[in-house]
């Protein structure tokens, strides 16, 4: 532990599709510790998503180095070292829920013959149980709640055994009710679990309540305002989201986003 699991250094992306070129992302430098939970946080358009597609080799960057365990992130993908949780839960609508948990030990078996020291791939149905879903493993995804298809896509996740999670507003969808008791359901896993995670959000306490570490964000272009540390106990009990000490981190890291970024 303790060595960096991810580093950027000067990355920058700019769009050029259009007769106007886009500048997403410049100059972002980030280091991210092995088992830390952080959020990248800012207002629409500030290149959160794209930031966060990057590291999933789902997008190119134009500029600066990403590595991730010392690797690009492809290789990272191909060799299993990634999980990647989007904002609809993407489960297959044909498949039972244990077999959506489990496709990632299904498709990615050729990862599975990579050499001693790689991550194994957890318990399907000790992960669904973690997630409260123990009963559910023989629905279909049209069975469920959409908290509960959310929970699946956790679930998936999870039973990966990547050592990286990056999670795109998982809980946008979902009204606030759900939302409130989904993360503090994903913290209870994680408390198990101790990956690392990247979790994109436009909502202050969303990041104050999940994250050792929170990346404030601004737009036009993108960069890197502020890297606040998030000073709560773990593991943060429920109801914390009431307290002097909570109401406080959610002012600093508004007030550094309102520092850097004027919210038009
Ligand atoms: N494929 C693309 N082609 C052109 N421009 C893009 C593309 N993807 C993103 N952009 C632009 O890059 C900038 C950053 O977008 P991005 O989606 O990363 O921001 P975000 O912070 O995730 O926003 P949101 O919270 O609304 O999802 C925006 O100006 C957006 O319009």
């Amino acid at each position: 532990m303790g060595h960096d699991t991810i580093t950027l250094s000067r990355v920058g992306k700019t769009f050029r599709r259009s007769r106007r070129p886009v500048r997403a992302l410049s100059d972002i430098d980030l280091v991210i510790e092995d088992g830390t939970f952080v959020t990248l946080f800012g207002p629409s358009g500030c290149g959160k998503s794209t930031l966060l597609r990057i590291m999933a080799g789902l997008q190119d960057h134009d500029e600066g180095e990403v590595s991730l365990f010392g690797q690009t992130p492809r290789a990272a993908v191909r060799q299993k070292n990634i999980a990647w949780i989007p904002q609809s839960s993407a489960l297959l609508p044909w498949l039972s829920v244990r077999s959506n948990a489990a496709l990632s030990t299904v498709v990615n078996r050729a990862a599975d013959r990579r050499p001693a020291g790689g991550r194994t791939s957890r318990d399907v149905g000790t992960v669904l149980a973690e997630l409260g879903l123990d009963d559910f493993g023989g629905a279909r995804p049209d069975q469920l709640s959409g908290g509960m298809r959310q929970r699946a896509a956790l679930a998936r996740g999870f039973v990966h055994g990547a050592p990286l999670m990056l999670m795109d507003e998982p809980f946008s969808a979902l009204d606030e009710f759900t939302r409130e008791s989904l993360r503090h359901r994903l913290l209870d896993v994680w408390e198990r679990h101790r990956k690392t995670v990247v979790l994109v959000t436009h909502s202050a306490a969303e990041a104050v309540l999940m994250s050792d570490v929170i990346v404030v964000m601004t737009p036009r272009p993108g960069r890197v305002r502020a890297v606040v540390e998030v000073d709560l106990p773990r593991p943060r009990p429920r109801g914390i989201e009431d307290t002097p000490e909570f109401l406080g981190a959610v002012r600093r890291v508004k007030a550094e986003l309102r520092a850097g970024w004027d919210g038009d």
